[in-house]
């Protein structure tokens, strides 16, 4: 059955730690590829400074045009919004039932795992692949020592679109944190100034 990584983001805009993290889970586990799944609205997020949808998965597109097991994904931008995980999951298992999905989530996020919508039902059908971040958080009891949650070996990069958007607005270069044509497209649009 083939295996696919589900890595679910705001992705505004789409940077070079999500662009490494989905590729060393394509080369390094078992997963035959990764989809990275624009999100249009996430339920604990607010829409400030949030680009179209159109225009992010544009950015995950240029990123990963050249990677075989990346691919972008349109699936949420006609569901109910906020998106729940949940809901998404449902959509594509009946889309394709041959396909066996994982989830990919930052450490951060698996914090507040608990309050996602059907969680329980997530993990019993699903496995999690968790990438560590440089944090002091605690991850909660419930979520240690589960044979279906997978602590990943991917580099730990401290970067975020949040930061990329500060920086962008004060005028500072961070070609470096971005892919040069996803840099190219948020130039030549005028985006996050
Ligand atoms: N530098 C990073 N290292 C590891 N995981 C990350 C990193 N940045 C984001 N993630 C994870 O990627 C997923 C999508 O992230 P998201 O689009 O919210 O990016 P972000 O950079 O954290 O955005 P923002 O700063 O706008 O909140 C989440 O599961 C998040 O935990
Ligand atoms: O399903 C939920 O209840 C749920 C709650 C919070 C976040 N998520 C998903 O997690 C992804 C990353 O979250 P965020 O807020 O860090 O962008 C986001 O794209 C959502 O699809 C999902």
């Amino acid at each position: 059955m083939k295996k696919v990584g589900l890595y679910f983001g705001t992705f505004n805009p789409f940077h070079i730690g999500h662009l490494v993290i989905a590729n060393h889970l394509a080369e390094h586990t078992e997963l035959d590829e990764i989809w990275l799944v624009i999100t249009p609205q996430s339920p604990f997020k607010k829409k400030k400074n949030l680009l179209e949808n159109h225009h992010r998965f544009e950015m995950v597109y240029r990123a990963t045009e050249f990677y075989e097991k990346l691919k972008p994904s349109d699936v949420e931008f006609k569901l109910p919004q906020p998106n729940y995980t949940s809901k998404t999951l449902a959509e594509l298992k009946d889309t394709y039932p041959d396909i066996d999905f994982a989830l990919i989530l930052g450490e951060d996020n698996l914090v507040n795992f608990h309050k996602w919508k059907n969680f329980e039902r997530i993990l019993e059908h699903h496995d999690l692949y968790v990438c560590p971040r440089q944090t002091n958080i605690e991850i909660p009891e419930q979520f240690q020592n589960n044979p279906k949650i997978h602590t990943t070996d991917t580099p730990v990069m401290e970067i975020s679109s949040t930061l990329i958007r500060k920086m962008i607005k004060s005028g500072k270069n961070v070609q470096p944190l971005l892919q040069h044509r996803v840099w190219e497209y948020i130039d030549e649009m005028n985006f996050y100034r």
